[in-house]
């Protein structure tokens, strides 16, 4: 049997129409398959006309829709294994044309519509074209006669958007260039990957900067819409970042808007006591980059070095008129025996004791603008945190203790205080006191002849024990706690409002100096917010943790969770908890 072998592709038995053409092309990138069926059907064409028994079956056998089909599939799968993006999608949409005809069903045609949509077809565009790096522009070749001393030069566009361009500039005064001062992390100019700091800026837009002042080229910037271009002599040697994160917490408030020295207020960073900021470039040793955390925008921002910060604040501080009682000043002696340390025979509040034991005292703040601080997650098997409550006297402080470690006292456990005075006939020694002589004492207070005060040791006996050791303090006391040893996590319990407060505690107590109590007064309430606004002010940054005490049971509530986090949860500690000085 001769095979009659058709050549000619527009007239194979696949053909179908416009659909049939297509196939016909398919089958052409896959010759293989096709091609044999092709000629079996002419072979088999022969013999129906020579009248061979069954040929007629067979002829009809390979002419069959589903056999086509899937000789369909084959070619399409072939190419698009060897295609690019989207000429896979166009296959895919011939197939379904193809298969679906003249039955399409409900999902093919949705599938034929988004396939088929302008924003995917756009899409698939992008991407071939991005994968074929089909995107370098076409630059006229280099003349021939450029002289030896030409400077090579980088041309940079940057489209303009609302966010700022994220670099500053400055004038050499000698030389009256114009250089990029630096680049801010996460910003635009960063994010191009194409401007460092030390490329000298030669032109913005065209315009030739030679001699210019900072701020006239601000004003450039500023009235440029749309792209805006850079030519700039890159910076030959651009110094490595290899400096290590860095964690900070703030001991102090800064505003970029108030502070005459920076290069570039907008591109300053505000940030309040206690935030926790992440450093991210220290290459400048006046201005740092940092990130507020949590962070909601990849820009970092300029704030003030730890030096640049220790030397303003100092400024200030010889500044300030002197005032003898700077340091916030409880009202009272507490019921509560508030954990202490203060030297026999100085009274509480007094701006000496301040200066030289509150932490948190303006010479603190001058040593430590920023305290060093990781991410640290409590070992199951070491001593739990010591959970340090502070609150103005009468908010409840004690009130919240008592409560957290009524609900299970073979977890929490307060710590028993000493006192010099003699035992009343209910006390037990180690129970309600350590009962002590005077001479045992070295860092308490003193009430009416008598010292009181919780020790450390004493502390250290309720951590040993494996229970989480709950105290109140009083603020000067934060230092003491605040160590490796017993890492305290401070709540402070703040006051609501004098409203609040009259709603709640309209039926409560005060304990007064004279272990009497009283119904609340209007007065007390007040009191008791001033202090708390006061201490707030003043130490917010050594607080983990903030608990308005308005109703007591949801101030409870509160309390138990937080100290459970204290414990479970990983939370930003000093470093120096961590990693004892010396060591990095
Ligand atoms: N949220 C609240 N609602 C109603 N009463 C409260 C609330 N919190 C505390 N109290 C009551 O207020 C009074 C003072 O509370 P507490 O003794 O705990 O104060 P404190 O902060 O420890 O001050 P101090 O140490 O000077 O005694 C107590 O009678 C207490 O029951």
């Amino acid at each position: 049997m001769r095979p009659d072998v058709e050549t000619d592709p527009g007239s194979t038995p696949l053909e179908m129409g416009d659909k049939g053409m297509m196939l016909q092309v398919l089958a052409l990138h896959v010759p293989g398959l096709t091609q044999i069926l092709a000629h079996v059907i002419a072979e088999v064409r022969g013999s129906v006309n020579k009248d061979i028994n069954g040929a007629e079956l067979l002829y009809s056998l390979l002419n069959a829709p589903w056999l086509q089909s899937l000789l369909k599939v084959e070619s399409i799968l072939h190419t698009l294994i060897n295609s690019e993006l989207k000429v896979r999608v166009h296959h895919l949409l011939l197939s379904l044309q193809v298969y679906e005809i003249p039955k399409p069903s409900n999902e093919a045609r949705e599938l034929y519509a988004l396939l088929s949509h302008p924003h995917l077809q756009a899409l698939l565009s992008a991407h071939d074209t991005v994968s074929l790096r089909d995107y370098e522009p076409d630059l006229p070749p280099l003349p021939k006669d450029l002289p030896e001393d030409e400077e090579a030069m980088r041309i940079v566009c940057l489209v303009k958007n609302n966010q700022p361009l994220g670099a500053t500039i400055r004038r050499d005064d000698v030389t009256g260039e114009i250089y990029i001062a630096r680049v801010i992390h996460g910003g635009l100019a960063n994010r191009s990957g194409l401007l460092h700091a030390g490329d000298r800026l030669v032109e913005v837009n065209g315009q030739p900067v030679f001699g210019l002042e900072p701020e006239q080229i601000i004003q450039i910037l500023t009235h440029s819409h749309g792209t805006i271009m850079f030519k700039v002599v890159p910076i030959t040697d651009r110094p490595v970042n290899n400096q290590n994160m860095l964690y900070v917490r703030a001991m102090v408030d800064y505003n970029p808007h108030v502070d005459p020295s920076i290069p570039c207020a907008d591109a300053g960073m505000a940030f309040r006591k206690g935030d926790i900021l992440e450093i991210v470039d220290r290459s400048d040793t006046l201005w740092w980059q940092a990130v507020k955390l949590p962070s909601i925008t990849a820009c970092a921002g300029l704030i003030p070095s730890t030096s640049l910060l220790k030397r303003s604040q100092k400024e200030l501080w010889w500044s300030q008129p002197y005032h003898p009682y700077t340091c916030v000043k409880t009202s009272g002696f507490r019921r509560s025996l508030r954990l202490c340390r203060q030297r026999r025979g100085q009274d509480f509040g007094t701006s000496q004791f301040c200066t030289l034991f509150c932490p948190t005292s303006c010479y603190s703040l001058l040593a430590n603008p920023y305290e060093e601080v990781v991410r640290y997650q409590h070992h199951p098997e070491h001593p739990h945190r010591l959970i340090a409550l502070l609150g103005p006297s009468g908010v409840g402080v004690n009130e919240l203790r008592r409560r957290l470690i009524e609900i299970n006292p073979k977890v929490y456990q307060g710590a028993v205080p000493h006192t010099t005075r003699p035992p009343k006939c209910h006390e037990g020694s180690g129970r309600e006191y350590h009962f002590i002589s005077r001479e045992q004492f070295i860092e308490f207070g003193e009430l009416r002849g008598h010292l009181y005060g919780t020790s450390v040791d004493a502390v250290k006996d309720v951590l040993a024990s494996g229970k989480i050791c709950v105290i109140d303090i009083e603020p000067y006391a934060l230092e003491s706690v605040r160590t490796a040893e017993l890492r305290a996590y401070v709540i402070f319990i703040k006051p609501p409002t004098v409203e609040q407060m009259k709603c709640t505690r309209m039926n409560s107590h005060i304990i007064t100096n004279c272990y009497t109590s009283r119904p609340f007064k209007d007065e007390d309430f007040q009191e008791i917010e001033d202090a708390g606004r006061n201490m707030e002010q003043h130490y917010c940054q050594f607080f983990d943790h903030v608990i308005v005490n308005d109703g007591l049971q949801a101030a409870c509530v509160q309390l138990l969770t937080a100290v459970r986090r204290a414990q479970d949860e990983p939370q930003w500690v000093p470093t120096a908890w961590i990693r004892p000085t010396g060591q990095s």
